[in-house]
């Protein structure tokens, strides 16, 4: 870029000095004026030896040197047999003034362009950033996709869910996003080499024009009128040059802004969408495995991790054995990034499915440490998400138990356990049998923080050898969303969907156990329940043994149409327990469940008939009680199904 001050300055100082020759100002021309009349007359001080001005001035001298450039011109006006040279001194006046406006409108121009410059070349960098964040994004998807093959076609059970076409399904489409990311980069390039040639071209006009203006400058005599007017024309030109120039340039930026816009939210929307079929294709029921650092500088066991979805033991007997899951993450990952995944899954709760978290793990292991934070982030961008695609047509109902030797309590209340609850295998009402908890309608996350404050001070907790502050029972956080959408059709889409997070007491050896041989008895009976479950399952058998106690009880409604994801967490520096828990990982990975039900009606408020969004199930059938505003027949829910629409805050007992 050229440096305006190096050829504007001497310009200006040019043009400073013209004005002091050809002003009539009192320092400098009166006496000058007068020496040339003198001069003229053979009287000039000059021609008689005499000076005026002492030559040991230094400022007088300077003033005359500087006028000395100038002095070409004059010695023609001397010479010049012209009558009236002030005629010239008005032209000359005339034509710098010209030169000067010019000079203010190109320097206004050349900052236009500047901004203009650095305006495209931010733009650049953040299409740089977009388009490397989404190269990353469908690289990691390909992995993800290629690691899931891989499992798919170790696993005879997998191969079933996704078919090879579905695949090659995911294979063109992520083929498809890359090379809409390909072109994206060449019109990018394609901008940038203009941006350059512009850049260039700035560059070339104006020091061209620059040095243009200096021979006219050096040049410059008091020729005539049509000549100043040319000069000014032909700069008038360039000015419109380059004003043009710089219409384009914002149209260019303009146009290449708005194209980038829609294509990367053309993109952001396939990654999202590739994404959630991606996390569907590894099935209903997920395991992860959260290692905590040890305790007291306790040594690492010989726990390997292997690559995020394997890890390797070696037992006592020197013997190797691997385990895998969905994901590892290791005793450094911090809860943000274990939330970093789960917010992927979290995805699918706004578009209407049932999750459930579950923690599973030895006392001590981290899963009140893992879930309390899940929770928490997972409930800010529940409400963020709602807020921001629903505005405040949506309702959020919160409900928390905890099943403590095999009974149910409500959180909200917690002297007796609640009646009846034997026979409960859901916690909302989207079965017959559903607990008569209390229920929290939470307008904003500000409220959801309250209930959980609430509720803790109520669970039962004691002290464990591993853990000062063991959490006894196992906690059930349960949330029900409603939110309600206006399509443009005029179609009302409601989506309903529950998401709940069990904090599970920790299993813990009985030889451990003193004087809470009965409650440990239960809660090692409970996670034995769950390990019944999932061997079940996985081996499909007919009768999957859910009512063998409470716990399981309610997670038959969840197992069967929602997705479930299992976060064992165990001690890296504790081999066996660990091992324990690792093993659940195993049952886990050989449940393969039906397509989860997603709940999301759309209901035509003209004809008041609905209609069911494709690949949608009909929302579960309708309990008699508390269900004022839901339908019979189709399953069909009116909005909002449930509870308040996301404005005011109060409890609706049960
Ligand atoms: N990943 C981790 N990083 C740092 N500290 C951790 C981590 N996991 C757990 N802790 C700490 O270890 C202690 C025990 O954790 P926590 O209470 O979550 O265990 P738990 O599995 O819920 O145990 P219990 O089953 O007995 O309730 C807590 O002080 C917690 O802060």
């Amino acid at each position: 870029m050229p440096d305006k001050k190096k050829f504007q300055l001497p310009l200006q100082s040019r043009y400073d000095k013209l004005r002091y020759r050809s002003s009539t100002s009192p320092p400098v021309s009166s006496n000058q004026e007068e020496n040339m009349t003198k001069e003229k007359e053979g009287t000039s001080p000059a021609t008689v030896g005499t000076r005026n001005v002492s030559p040991k001035d230094p400022d007088e001298h300077m003033e005359k040197r500087s006028s000395s450039i100038l002095s070409p011109m004059f010695d023609i006006l001397k010479k010049s047999r012209s009558p009236k040279p002030e005629n010239y001194k008005g032209a000359i006046e005339e034509l710098w003034n010209k030169f000067r406006t010019q000079d203010d409108n190109l320097r206004a121009l050349n900052n236009t362009l500047d901004q203009q410059i650095a305006e495209k070349e931010a733009l650049q960098k953040k299409v740089d950033e977009n388009s490397s964040m989404a190269q990353e994004s469908i690289a990691k998807l390909q992995n993800e996709l290629e690691s899931n093959n891989q499992r798919l076609q170790e696993s005879e059970a997998s191969k079933a869910v996704a078919s090879p076409s579905r695949n090659e399904i995911w294979r063109k489409e992520i083929a498809n996003l890359r090379l809409k990311v390909l072109e994206l980069e060449k019109k990018l390039k394609k901008a940038y080499r203009q941006l350059e040639e512009s850049k260039a071209t700035k560059v070339a006009s104006s020091s061209s024009h620059d040095a243009a203006r200096r021979e006219e400058i050096s040049n410059l005599r008091p020729k005539s009128e049509p000549q100043a007017e040319k000069i000014a024309s032909e700069h008038e030109e360039e000015v419109a040059k380059l004003q043009e120039e710089r219409d384009n340039l914002a149209i260019d930026n303009t146009s290449l802004e708005a194209i980038l816009a829609s294509e990367k939210k053309d993109m952001m929307d396939q990654i999202k969408r590739l994404k959630l079929e991606l996390i569907e294709s590894k099935g209903n029921f997920r395991s992860w495995l959260r290692l905590r650092p040890p305790q007291n500088d306790l040594p690492r066991q010989a726990i390997t991790i292997r690559g995020d979805q394997q890890v390797e033991v070696i037992d006592r007997n020197r013997n190797k054995k691997s385990y895998d899951f969905d994901r590892v993450f290791a005793p450094e990952a911090d809860n943000t990034t274990v939330f970093h995944d789960l917010s992927e899954i979290l995805e699918s709760t706004l578009q209407g499915y049932d999750i459930t978290v579950l923690a599973y793990g030895q006392t001590g292991s981290g899963k009140t440490y893992t879930m309390s934070a899940m929770l928490n982030m997972a409930l800010e961008q529940i409400f963020r998400e709602l807020e921001k695609s629903y505005g405040t047509d949506f309702s959020v109902n919160g409900r928390c138990i905890e099943i403590y030797n095999d009974k149910v309590y409500d959180l909200f209340v917690t002297a007796q356990p609640l009646k009846a609850s034997g026979l409960c295998t859901s916690m909302w009402p989207t079965s017959d049998r559903y607990l008569s908890a209390q229920t929290d309608s939470l307008s904003n996350f500000q409220a959801f923080q309250e209930m959980v404050e609430k509720v803790e001070k109520n669970r039962r907790s004691g002290q464990t050898e591993k853990n000062y502050s063991s959490s006894r029972s196992h906690m059930l956080l349960s949330f029900q969303i409603t939110a309600s959408k206006e399509e443009a059709s005029g179609a009302v889409t409601t989506t309903r969907s529950s998401i709940t997070f069990i904090d599970l007491a920790g299993s813990e050896s009985m030889k451990e156990v003193e004087d809470r041989t009965e409650e440990t008895q239960a809660i090692n009976s409970d996670l034995s329940a769950i390990k019944t479950v999932l061997t079940s399952m996985g081996k499909k058998e007919k009768y999957i043994p859910f009512k063998n106690r409470q716990l399981t009880r309610l997670l038959d409604d969840r197992s069967n149409k929602g997705k479930v994801l299992f976060i064992q967490t165990a001690n890296i520096a504790e081999l066996e327990q660990s091992v324990h828990t690792m093993e659940i990982g195993g049952l886990v990975s050989k449940v393969t469940q039906k397509k989860p039900a997603k709940n999301v009606v759309t209901e035509f408020a003209a004809t008041g008939g609905s209609e069911e969004v494709p690949q949608s199930k009909p929302l579960t059938g309708c309990s008699t009680r508390g269900r004022g505003t839901e339908r019979g027949g189709r399953g069909i829910t009116s909005r909002p199904s449930t509870g308040s629409r996301g404005t005011s805050r109060g409890r609706t007992g049960k």
